[in-house]
């Protein structure tokens, strides 16, 4: 079974969707819609024909064992790897309507739209205040009024407001380790993006920290689409209302996180939810 596309050049190509559980998307609106994409570091294809969509107001998790390009494709959302010579993307990437892989793409304004949490809390060395006011001024210019009222509803998205309210100038690297991925997440959240990307939010934090971030998550969904890469199957079963599972570079199972970790189609998506691999 195929369906028609169109490559990063425009040329017709078949997408193997054999891949794909049936998935119930009556009432769904796709936001992301990713369709036959390769990738290459160098001369290495680290991923081949994935094919899957992203869902508004739901989260999405990346699972598979290591080094199956769970990163590599949650990087490609907001062209991460242009930073990089020698790595390229083909396919197509649609985010509401438009390619996101063209090559005149306005990259800055694409990763105010496609927000991305890291793996290890990044604070800037600045206070609270200004690790917010910085993003939110490379695309607006706000009367201190409300630059303040960003900061302070970002602050409060991000769960964080009262623990900090009474100390916005003190540096951000003087938060805990949790308190600085929330500050991060507000950090995302305060430049309006409409895809929130989590590489292993969780992946440098204790429990408690793991368990306020997963709510936030949970809360996040509500206003916008978010995808997560995690090692943890608890967690993408926690946060995450479909999973994509993958394995050296492909896309094996897609479907919602419940089908999926209870009846999975592929034996390989069984052997490695059953911790038999990876
Ligand atoms: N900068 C790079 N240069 C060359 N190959 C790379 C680079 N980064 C990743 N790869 C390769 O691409 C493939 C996918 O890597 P990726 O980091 O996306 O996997 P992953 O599933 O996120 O792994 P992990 O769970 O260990 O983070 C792997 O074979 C990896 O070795």
């Amino acid at each position: 079974m195929s369906i028609a596309s169109t490559n990063g050049h425009g040329l017709s190509t078949a997408v193997p969707v054999a891949t794909h559980a049936k998935v119930d998307t009556a009432g769904l609106a796709e936001k992301v819609s990713i369709k036959n994409l390769e990738f290459f570091y160098g001369d290495s294809r680290a991923l081949k024909g994935i094919s899957l969509s992203l869902y508004a107001n739901k989260t999405t998790a990346f699972i598979g064992p290591s080094g199956c390009g769970k990163s590599t494709l949650l990087r490609i959302l907001n062209r991460m790897y242009d930073l990089y010579p020698g790595q390229r993307a083909t396919g197509d990437v649609i985010f509401d309507g438009d390619n996101l892989l063209r090559a005149d793409q306005d990259i800055n304004l694409l990763r105010a739209r496609i927000g991305m949490v890291f793996q290890k809390p990044t604070p800037f060395p600045m206070s609270i205040y200004e690790n917010i006011a910085f993003g939110v001024r490379l695309y607006e210019s706000l009367p201190k009024a409300e630059l303040d009222a960003r900061v302070e509803s970002a602050l409060r998205r991000a769960a964080l407001w009262d623990e900090v309210k009474d100390k916005l100038n003190a540096n951000g690297q003087s938060l805990s380790g949790g308190q600085q991925q929330r500050l991060c997440i507000a950090r995302t959240v305060a430049v309006k993006p409409e895809v929130i990307l989590f590489d292993e939010p969780c992946s440098a934090l204790d429990p408690i920290s793991t368990a306020k971030i997963e709510e936030l998550i949970d809360e996040l969904k509500q206003d916008y689409t978010i995808v997560i890469v995690t090692h943890n199957m608890q967690q993408a079963a926690r946060v995450s209302d479909f999973t994509a599972f993958m394995y050296l570079g492909e896309l094996i199972e897609f479907g919602a996180t419940e089908t999926l970790f209870t009846t999975p189609k592929d034996s390989r998506t069984q052997a490695y939810i059953t911790g038999r691999f990876g």
